[in-house]
């Protein structure tokens, strides 16, 4: 039987297609062997941006974006469409090579350059092994990660943690809604605890109850990771967010904090974005 393999870039593993469950396994414990220790908290933590500048053919669509990141914020990334945000997350995860610049983490002084075993990566249409049930999944990949299991962590405490229902659990992937894979993502990265996590677009396929709990989860892991998410909402943006950043003509600013909360906040926004053209 002739196969067409098709490589997919993940954080956590890689799926071939066409795949099975045994081809899954195999490959998925291949790729383990690249993840990196959880992150401890309680340490100081940086993540520094240095002049990254990506082109596609003739556009540059990052001009040396430059920024540093701390642990305990959780980061706001705003952008017109096709200002770059996505591309920015893929250079940091490693799936997009950046043409110039780098990426540091900064842990307790220690500056050593960003690695994509650092990453934990939501993306905003999720990548995950469909033919096993969400259940299924988290168990194997808890036992896949032995050196990252945490002692309160039975696979059902996950579930309830991610408020994913008896039922869902074990149902196959492949029936879950888009919001409830975006919940099995971010539930891989409880347990194996990656220093920085990159959301793009997370919270926009939630229904109301469902971002709340995820702006509460969110809120309760910045204070041992680096969250950065990027959004179009800006009401989600001020309501989530610690600091704002701009990315606008392919560089990256902050949007000054007194703002945040003003009422001229909205037009300030507009005013700092309507310089770059419409993607
Ligand atoms: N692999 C690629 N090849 C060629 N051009 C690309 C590639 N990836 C992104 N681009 C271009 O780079 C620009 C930035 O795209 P990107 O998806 O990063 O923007 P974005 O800010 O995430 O947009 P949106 O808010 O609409 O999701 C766009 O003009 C896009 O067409």
């Amino acid at each position: 039987m002739s196969r067409t393999w098709h490589w997919v870039p993940c954080p956590f593993l890689t799926v071939i297609e066409p795949f099975s469950r045994n081809q899954f396994l195999v490959f998925y414990v291949k790729e383990r062997s690249v993840l990196g220790k959880p992150f401890e908290g309680g340490r100081h933590l940086h993540l520094t941006l240095d002049g990254i500048v990506k082109k596609f053919d003739n556009k540059k669509v990052l001009k040396g974006a430059t920024y540093q990141f701390e642990k305990g914020k959780i980061y706001g990334l705003l952008g017109r469409n096709g200002a770059g945000k996505t591309t920015l997350f893929n250079c940091l995860s490693g799936e997009t090579e950046m043409d110039v610049g780098n990426a540091f983490l900064e842990d307790e002084g220690k500056l050593q350059e960003l690695q994509d075993t650092d990453i934990g990566y939501v993306y905003s249409l999720p990548i995950l092994p469909e033919f096993l049930t969400g259940y299924e999944f988290v168990k194997f990949f808890q036992e896949a990660n032995p050196d990252m299991r945490q002692p309160e962590s039975g696979i059902d405490a996950w579930f309830d943690r991610m408020r994913i229902n008896e039922q869902d659990r074990h149902r196959l992937i492949k029936g879950y809604s888009h919001g409830m894979k975006n919940k099995l993502q971010m539930l891989l990265f409880l347990i194996t605890k990656p220093p920085v996590i990159l959301l793009d677009e997370p919270l926009t396929s939630f229904d109301v109850i469902v971002a709340l709990e995820m702006k509460n989860m969110l809120r309760e892991m910045k204070k041992d990771h680096i969250l950065i998410f990027s959004t179009h909402i800006l009401q989600l943006a001020t309501d989530l967010c610690d600091e704002l950043v701009v990315l606008n003509n392919g560089q990256l600013s902050s949007v000054p904090s007194e703002l945040l909360h003003s009422p001229d906040f909205e037009s300030s926004v507009i005013e700092l974005l309507k310089d770059e053209p419409h993607g």
